[in-house]
This record gives structure tokens, C-alpha cells and sequence, in this order.
């Protein structure tokens, strides 16, 4: 097999958010990353990344920059992506809190909350153990973060992280799922150094591409 590098193109939705932090992880993981900012250069990619930063604003921009039913098509056709934070509200099904005017990519069968864990001042860090993700705990960092509230019938949980401040005592949240070649996180593994997470997508998109 030809090395990865070689093999998958991958984009970084490049409208808003944390795209310079991805890139440089999808580097160190051996993908070759495209800027999108086009349906053109959507088209080229292999694979695609939706960063952390404000998934209203990021769905506002994907209206007007065309890229809204192209990138749906691609995703219905098996595109496979990785949505990191807001990406990962993008994602979902369903969002209980967004804002009306939101756009919903409707690529993962979850219902997701949006700023689940609180506001800014909110954010923390947990060590995490991730399934499909070897060699120990996943430092995560959490910011404004979404959780999981309910996932459909395909879609594998791969984290948990333990929320002490849930009304009736601590609870479990979901915060890392995948389905098929779709995964996502609640939190920013492009932020910490820790490249297993972009692996392990790259390595989905090199064995679909
Ligand atoms: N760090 C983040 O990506 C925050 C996501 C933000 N809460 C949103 O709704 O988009």
C-alpha cells in the first residue's frame, strides 16, 4: 500500500474556526490538506475536516459561499468527515438549543446540545479514554462544548466524560461517536498536541479513498 501521504487529500473547511490548528495535526498524521473554501476544491478532496469555533456562524458562511448542498451531496455520497466541537454540532440530526436559522448538515444520527457544558467560562480538560484510539487516556479539551444527547440506531459511542454538575447527581455525557466514516468530537483534539484522533481519521478516509 502506498503510503498515506500519497494517498488521501484531505480538506479543512476553511470559513471559520480552528483550520490552521488541523491542518498542521492532519500533517503530522501524513494527509495531504486542502483548504475548501469552494465547491471546487470540495470536489478534490478525499476526506473533510470541520474545525471548532461557532457552528452558526459556520453554517451562515456555508450558505453563502454555495458550499451547503455540495457538501450535503457529498456527505449523502460517503464523504467521510471528521467535526471537531462546532463541527460537530454541523453534523447533527438534530441541535436542541441552535438558533433557528441554523443549518444542519444531518450526517450523524445524534440530537446534540449545543453549549452543553455551560458558557466560556465553562470550558475544562479530562483525560478521556477513547475507543479505536490506543496507547492510553486522550487529553481533551473542552470549549463551549456540545454533548450528545441521543444517538440513533449506526452510531458507535466512543467517549464519555463524567459531568458532577448534572441536576440529580454526576452523569455520564457522550462526547466522541462515530458512524461509518463520520466522526466526531465535543472536543478539540487539533488543540493539544495529540495527533491519535487525526489518525485514526486519516486512516478512515485511506481506507475508503
Ligand atoms: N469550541 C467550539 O467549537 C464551540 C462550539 C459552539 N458552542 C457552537 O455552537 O458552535
Amino acid at each position: 500500500m502506498a503510503p498515506v501521504s500519497q494517498q488521501s487529500r484531505i480538506g479543512v473547511l476553511a470559513l471559520q474556526g480552528d483550520v490552521r490548528e488541523h491542518t498542521a495535526m492532519l500533517h503530522r498524521a501524513g494527509a495531504a490538506v486542502r483548504p475548501v473554501r469552494r465547491p471546487a476544491e470540495l470536489a478534490e478532496v478525499d476526506g473533510l475536516v470541520l474545525p471548532g469555533g461557532e457552528s452558526t456562524a459556520m453554517s451562515r458562511l456555508l450558505a453563502s459561499f454555495d458550499l451547503l448542498d455540495p457538501l450535503r451531496d457529498r456527505l449523502r455520497a460517503g464523504l467521510p468527515v471528521f467535526g471537531s466541537c462546532a463541527g460537530m454540532v454541523l453534523l447533527a440530526r438534530q441541535v436542541l438549543d441552535g438558533r433557528p436559522d441554523q443549518h444542519q448538515l444531518d450526517a450523524l444520527d445524534v440530537v446534540v446540545r449545543r453549549n452543553a457544558f455551560g458558557r466560556q467560562v465553562d470550558s475544562f480538560e479530562a483525560d478521556l479514554d477513547v475507543t479505536g484510539v490506543e496507547g492510553g487516556a486522550v487529553h481533551a479539551v473542552f470549549i463551549r462544548a456540545p454533548w450528545v444527547e441521543k444517538v440513533g440506531e449506526g452510531v458507535e459511542i466512543l467517549a464519555r466524560v463524567g459531568d458532577d454538575t448534572a441536576a440529580g447527581g454526576a452523569a455520564d455525557r457522550i462526547v466522541a461517536v462515530r458512524q461509518g466514516t463520520v466522526l466526531a468530537t465535543s472536543f478539540h483534539p487539533e488543540l493539544t498536541g495529540d495527533d491519535r484522533i487525526h489518525r485514526l481519521f486519516v486512516r478512515t478516509v485511506s481506507d475508503v479513498a
